[in-house]
């Protein structure tokens, strides 16, 4: 099967804790795939074993036909494999279309030089404005990034990501902190993005992983407990059983 990104036997431990136990997974190019299971399942392990945050305690990644298990975080940013940026820590006070421009020019290897003027830096600008025009955030170009409403600021991340021109494109709880009407709206521009991008997110709202997720994959216990389309999760009693107890429990 053509895969954008596989995992083999992929596995995390500290200590005699497995995080993340054998874990082998595909995702074919354009995937809109979800990863849930329940809090400490090891699913943000995952992903920071796929980016290279974390590094294997066994198994392999493989991104197209390349093993990238060795490959530092960077060098997979290069390949396009891409998670979203933490703005707050990042880009804080700069503006919307300043931060775009400059996840550009990082791509570019170009020096982002304030004093440019808006002529010298064109190119930039205007693959800047394309991109915030998909995202729906055109009219935010000259906001400070930090002032936006939060559902906006998970837009620019997803924005500083797409400047990297990712092949996959990983989102750990996009959602997270963001009032329902404004995740609703965050989903829906997602939804829209250009199916050249494989797209795998971690989210536990089950309404958005329903509405949106075209294969959800289920980690429970640092293991997939199994994997399958949204019809085929949601009549798996396996998987009712595992948020049941969530639910008796929390
Ligand atoms: N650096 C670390 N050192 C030791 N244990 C860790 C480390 N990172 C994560 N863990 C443990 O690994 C387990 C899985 O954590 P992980 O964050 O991957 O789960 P998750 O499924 O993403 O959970 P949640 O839905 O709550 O975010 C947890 O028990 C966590 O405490």
């Amino acid at each position: 099967m053509n895969t954008t990104l596989r995992t083999e036997g992929l596995s995390k431990q500290w200590g005699a804790f497995k995080a993340n136990s054998d874990i082998s997974l595909s995702f074919t190019p354009g995937a809109r795939h979800a990863l849930i299971g329940p809090n400490g399942a090891g699913k943000t392990t995952f992903i920071n074993l796929l980016t290279g945050s974390f590094a294997p305690s066994g198994g392999k990644v493989f991104f197209g036909d390349d093993d990238i298990t060795a490959l530092p975080q960077h060098k997979r940013v290069k390949r396009g494999m891409t998670r979203t940026f933490q703005i707050n820590t990042l880009f804080a006070g700069l503006t919307v279309l300043e931060s775009v421009v400059l996840a550009i020019c990082e791509r570019e290897g170009k020096q982002f030089v304030w004093y440019k003027t808006v002529a010298q830096q064109r190119t930039e600008i205007d693959e800047a404005m394309a991109l915030l025009s998909m995202l729906k955030l055109e009219r935010d170009a000259g906001t400070v990034t930090r002032s936006l409403p939060y559902g906006k600021q998970r837009l620019v991340e997803i924005a500083l990501a797409l400047a990297t021109r990712p092949k996959v494109l990983l989102l750990d709880e996009p959602a997270a902190g963001i009032p329902s009407a404004e995740s609703k709206e965050l989903f829906d521009v997602i939804a829209k993005l250009p199916r050249d991008v494989t797209i795998l997110f971690i989210e536990h709202d089950m309404g958005l992983v329903f509405r949106f997720a075209e294969r959800i994959t289920v980690l429970v216990g640092g293991k997939v407990l199994t994997e399958g389309t949204p019809a085929e999760i949601a009549a798996d009693p396996r998987v009712k059983e595992v948020y049941l107890g969530e639910a008796e429990h929390g």
